[in-house]
């Protein structure tokens, strides 16, 4: 096969949003780009799938003269969201969807990969399939578990993310935080059940998390600086099986962000007193988890990305879109602290859907604009 043409393009990456898997489940979607990648030219190709995190998927190009070897990183897991945007190549799995756009991000790294497959690159270059971006912390996993090792290390590493904000095909980024750190919160409240006529002989877990909630909500109004700023986010609680029956058990899940690692420290903090002043009060058991797993900001190293934006600005054929940071979370943000490299926006053109939002409907017109920038981009820095 020869480099992929727009339509087959089009094709894979209908194909992969019909095929959206969860976090560290991504069998089907691995198979599928094992298949696609078996279709290239091979002879620069090293392909391994690691045995540690088996859905994940490497591929070196070796380079003709290689003086670094630069990482390209896409994350190839969907979310648990049942989609409602009608399309015929919707979704196949009840109630997963694409809804972050990462059937994009693979399509982008499948052309750039088998262009590079047929035009040998002069750096080496390492594709990254990585699973469990949306929970699980796959980048940081891939490199705990030293899947970066040997030939497969990056010297620098470079990302994107769609933004429906943008328009298709725009580049999106700036120096220094793109995305927030987040911590994912679960909090179990544990008191005793009881029949509801009779409140004085159990302990209302629904009563202490419904304070709780509203005293959380405090945190980022009283707690914190105005001009810093964090959310706290509590998506999901689960509590009773019925309305006559006092539950002994309340949970909740949610979300931290902050664009410092600091800030997120602090609201960390502030929950840990909330929960323990609940617990008191309430006297009942608040047992509090917060993981930040690797949702670390994601913090652009400012040589590379000067470099990168003067690129984009210069290219008079990319619509280049300097960024302010976003709240949203990112696991590159592990990667990137641990390899120099630059994250960037590819404006996907649905400014009526939000990621994660089950009528997220990316303009396929910016896949082949962002392939076009970031090939040109990635020719431009092995002349360095
Ligand atoms: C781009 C995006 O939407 N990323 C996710 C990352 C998940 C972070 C983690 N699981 C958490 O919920 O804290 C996001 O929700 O921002």
């Amino acid at each position: 096969m020869t480099v992929l043409n727009e339509e087959e393009l089009i094709l894979i990456r209908r194909h992969l949003h019909e095929i959206p898997e969860l976090a560290l489940q991504e069998k089907q979607t691995h198979q599928y780009l094992l298949k696609i990648i078996a279709d290239f030219k091979q002879d620069y190709l090293t392909i391994k799938t690691p045995p540690q995190l088996p859905t994940a998927l490497l591929v070196l190009v070796k380079g003709k003269n290689p003086q670094r070897t630069i990482g390209y990183r896409t994350d190839i897991d969907a979310l648990p969201v049942t989609e409602q945007t009608g399309l015929k190549f919707a979704s196949k799995h009840p109630g997963i969807m694409h809804a972050c756009g990462h059937d994009i991000h693979m399509t982008v790294a499948l052309v750039l990969l088998s262009y590079f497959s047929e035009n040998q690159p002069q750096d080496n270059l390492l594709f990254f399939f990585q699973p469990a971006e949306e929970s699980e912390s796959g980048g940081k996993q891939a490199y705990e578990k030293g899947i970066f090792t040997g030939k497969f290390k990056p010297d620098e590493f470079y990302g994107l993310h769609d933004n429906p904000e943008l328009p298709a095909g725009a580049i999106g980024c700036r120096l220094g935080t793109l995305f927030a750190g987040t911590t994912e919160v679960n909090i179990d409240l544990i008191g005793k059940g009881g029949h509801a006529a009779f409140p004085q002989n159990a302990n209302d877990t629904v009563v202490a998390a419904a304070s709780l909630i509203m005293q959380i909500q405090t945190v980022i109004s009283r707690s914190i600086d105005p001009i810093q700023s964090g959310v706290i986010t509590l998506g999901k609680v689960r509590a009773g099986t019925i309305r006559n029956v006092i539950a002994d058990h309340t949970r909740i899940e949610g979300t931290i962000r902050g664009l410092t690692q600091q800030m997120i420290l602090k609201i960390d903090q502030r929950l840990k007193d909330l929960c323990a002043g609940i617990g008191r009060s309430y006297n009942m058991e608040v047992k509090l988890d917060l993981n930040q797993g690797g949702y670390w900001p994601v913090e652009n190293n400012p040589e590379l990305t000067k470099n990168f934006i003067q690129y984009m600005k210069n290219n008079p054929d990319v619509n280049f879109i300097e960024t302010k940071p976003k709240m949203t979370g990112e696991d590159f943000g592990f990667l990137l602290a641990k390899f120099p490299g630059t994250m960037f926006w590819l404006g996907v053109g649905d400014p009526n859907s939000q990621l994660h939002s089950a009528t997220l409907n990316p303009d396929e017109k910016s896949i082949e604009r962002g392939i076009n920038a970031i090939k040109g981009f990635l020719i431009a820095r092995m002349e360095k």
